[in-house]
């Protein structure tokens, strides 16, 4: 596929528009290689990583993780980095004309730290005030899985969260928190077990004190962050 095109479509996808301040910086090149060459490829560099740590790939138990590490990759931890497999957000019209803010909270976030490729394991809390347009319900939580599954650091995450829903809802009055712990600082390095990372984007209303208010006390946290 010609690079135009596919850039073309990652724009009309709204994850490369040009007034996004989130964009995972992606090589122009990015999707010129099929899945299937991907994992060919990376299956040979963990073998490579493996074998240079001094690891026996004839060993009956270590033999088949190249191909399992690389498929795994492509297929699921970092599957996100593919505009293909972003989720169709079901939008609906708000007939019934529900003029409230709607919380979807405790979404699970399994997301990788792009700094040490360690596990970034949490929840995300996302809330929108329907301007006429209503999602899916399991959209919102798909469209935070799409976006964890990436190389990531937790506060672009957050803001890519947003700006999805903006677009896909058309309206600002979109908020995300997330709350997640980063194996990279609690397993190794200074492990903190303990300590956790918050991050937020309010658009919109959600930036007014009090319906930033209501939304952290319909997920409980509060606003000394
Ligand atoms: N802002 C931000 N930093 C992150 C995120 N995930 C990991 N990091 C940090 O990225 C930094 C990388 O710093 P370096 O000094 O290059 O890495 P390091 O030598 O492994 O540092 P230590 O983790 O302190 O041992 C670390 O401080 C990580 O905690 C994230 O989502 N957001
Ligand atoms: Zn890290």
């Amino acid at each position: 596929m010609k690079i135009d095109k596919i850039l073309n479509e990652i724009d009309e996808l709204g994850d490369a528009h040009a007034s996004s301040s989130a964009v995972t910086p992606l090589r122009d090149d990015a999707f010129e290689l099929s899945d299937i060459e991907k994992i060919a490829l990376i299956k040979d560099d963990v073998k490579h990583m493996m074998e240079t740590l001094g690891l026996d790939l004839t060993d009956d138990s270590l033999k088949g993780t190249p191909q399992r590490v690389a498929k795994m990759f492509v297929n699921e931890v970092f599957a996100g980095l593919d505009p293909k497999r972003k989720p169709k957000a079901s939008i609906f019209e708000n007939k019934y004309k529900y003029g409230e803010m709607l919380v979807e909270k405790n979404i699970t976030v399994y997301s990788t730290c792009e700094h040490h490729l360690l596990p970034i394991v949490g929840r995300a809390h996302v809330a929108y005030i329907s301007n006429g347009t209503v999602i899916g319900l399991s959209k919102m939580n798909r469209i935070v899985d799409y976006y964890a599954k990436r190389p990531q650091v937790q506060e672009r995450m957050t803001m890519q969260i947003v700006e999805e829903l903006q677009n896909a809802l058309g309206t600002p009055d979109v908020a995300c928190v997330v709350d997640a712990k980063h194996l990279c600082v609690n397993s190794r390095g200074i492990r903190d077990i303990e300590s956790s990372t918050v991050t937020s984007e309010f658009g919109g209303a959600f930036k007014q004190k009090e319906v930033k208010r209501e939304f952290l006390d319909y997920i409980k946290l509060d606003t000394s962050f």
